[in-house]
């Protein structure tokens, strides 16, 4: 079932379409990531959904009921932000507690009882690893474990869906990595339905089941992060995911027999273009090693082929340096081609 969705909405400042006839449904239990840099839209998109902001144009839907006109709390909605909202003067077991005293619309308008706080405010905790700090006040906290009090706060309450805009983005590396896996965990374990705001393509990759590509305010696909990956809708989409980005030359720079009529653009991506040293064997067009990068479980290669910047993906053991003359060539049925406008032909 369709826990949330717009249909064809537009929202604009000014001269500014931040959304433009946006439709994107969010299932039950699904985590949908909105991926896109900065002014893309994915903010608006998000107040759109919490009531934060209503659009020109369109409808904004919740289990199925038309919301558009409703303010935030009136909507079955939670959210978590980048920043942490909590209440410096409480304890992180009634900064949890908070939302449940508040009778709103996701209790119902019913009191919940103390009991029934307790256990929910417990199990929370425990999902969260932060169940020995209950006592504490949430300024003698890190600031890993303010944001997952944060995250803990939307939690506790069971609304129809919950709306995180970069909620890791302020914290370091390594608990951005284990907070990122954690809220993978807990959305499964909760069955939590999740749209999620972020630019960081790894965020998307690894925490949606579906991802909504954003440009310019326009939803260039919304697909799974491998259909995203592997049959991007356009070079827009085709660079947001994979790192480094996938490879964009003029049809003929890597010599792949088959390009599509009108094709203007050919996309490769790293790991789809094979390097062999030596020279030319009929299949392949040569090239000069720039670069080799090590990153351990990868190695990188920068090849300069036609006077383009081509990266492959090499073995560990590869015996490239700079300056090896090599081949390349890409594996079969790899190759993507776009038209002159950016559109994927096949
Ligand atoms: N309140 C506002 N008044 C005027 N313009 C706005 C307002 N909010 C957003 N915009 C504009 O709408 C566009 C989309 O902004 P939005 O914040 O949704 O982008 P975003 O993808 O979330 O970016 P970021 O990653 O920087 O947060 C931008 O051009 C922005 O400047």
């Amino acid at each position: 079932m369709t826990a949330a969705a717009l249909h064809n909405a537009t929202k604009r400042f000014g001269d500014t379409v931040a959304v433009a006839d946006a439709t994107l449904e969010v299932a039950d239990g699904e985590f949908v990531v909105l991926l896109g840099p900065t002014g893309a839209g994915k903010t608006t998109t998000l107040r759109l959904f919490a009531g934060l902001e209503t659009p020109e144009e369109g409808r904004v839907t919740i289990a199925g009921e038309d919301v558009t006109r409703l303010g935030p709390a009136e909507r079955d909605v939670a959210f978590v932000f980048q920043q942490y909202s909590l209440y410096p003067h409480l304890t992180v077991y009634e900064n949890l507690a908070f939302p449940l005293k508040a009778p709103g619309r996701a209790s119902g308008g019913r009191r919940v009882s103390a009991d029934a706080i307790r256990r929910r405010v417990t199990e929370i905790a425990e999902l969260l690893r932060i169940e020995s700090k209950l006592g504490n006040r949430v300024t003698a906290l890190s600031g890993g474990e303010m944001q997952r009090v944060s995250i803990g706060r939307a939690l506790v309450r069971e609304p129809n869906l919950f709306l995180m805009d970069e909620p890791l983005s302020s914290l370091d590396a390594k608990l951005r990595e284990d907070l990122r896996v954690e809220l993978k965990r807990i959305q499964r374990d909760l069955g939590a339905t999740i749209l999620y705001v972020t630019h960081d393509q790894l965020e998307a990759m690894t925490l949606a089941d579906r991802i909504g590509v954003l440009a310019s305010g326009r939803l260039v696909q919304v697909d799974t992060p491998r259909a995203v990956y592997e049959t991007p809708a356009d070079v827009y989409a085709a660079q947001r995911l994979g790192s480094p980005q996938i490879n964009l030359v003029p049809p003929g720079t890597l010599a792949i027999g088959g390009t599509p009529a009108g094709a203007a653009t050919v996309g490769v991506r790293p790991e789809d273009v094979v390097l062999h040293k030596g020279a030319a064997n009929g299949t392949g067009v040569t090239g000069q090693i720039l670069t080799i990068e090590h990153f351990g479980v990868e190695t990188i290669a920068l090849v300069e082929i036609a006077g383009r910047h081509v990266h492959a993906l090499v073995g560990p053991r590869a015996d490239f340096a700079h300056g090896t003359a090599v081949v390349a060539s890409v594996r079969p049925g790899a190759a993507l081609y776009f038209d002159s406008a950016g559109v994927r032909l096949s």
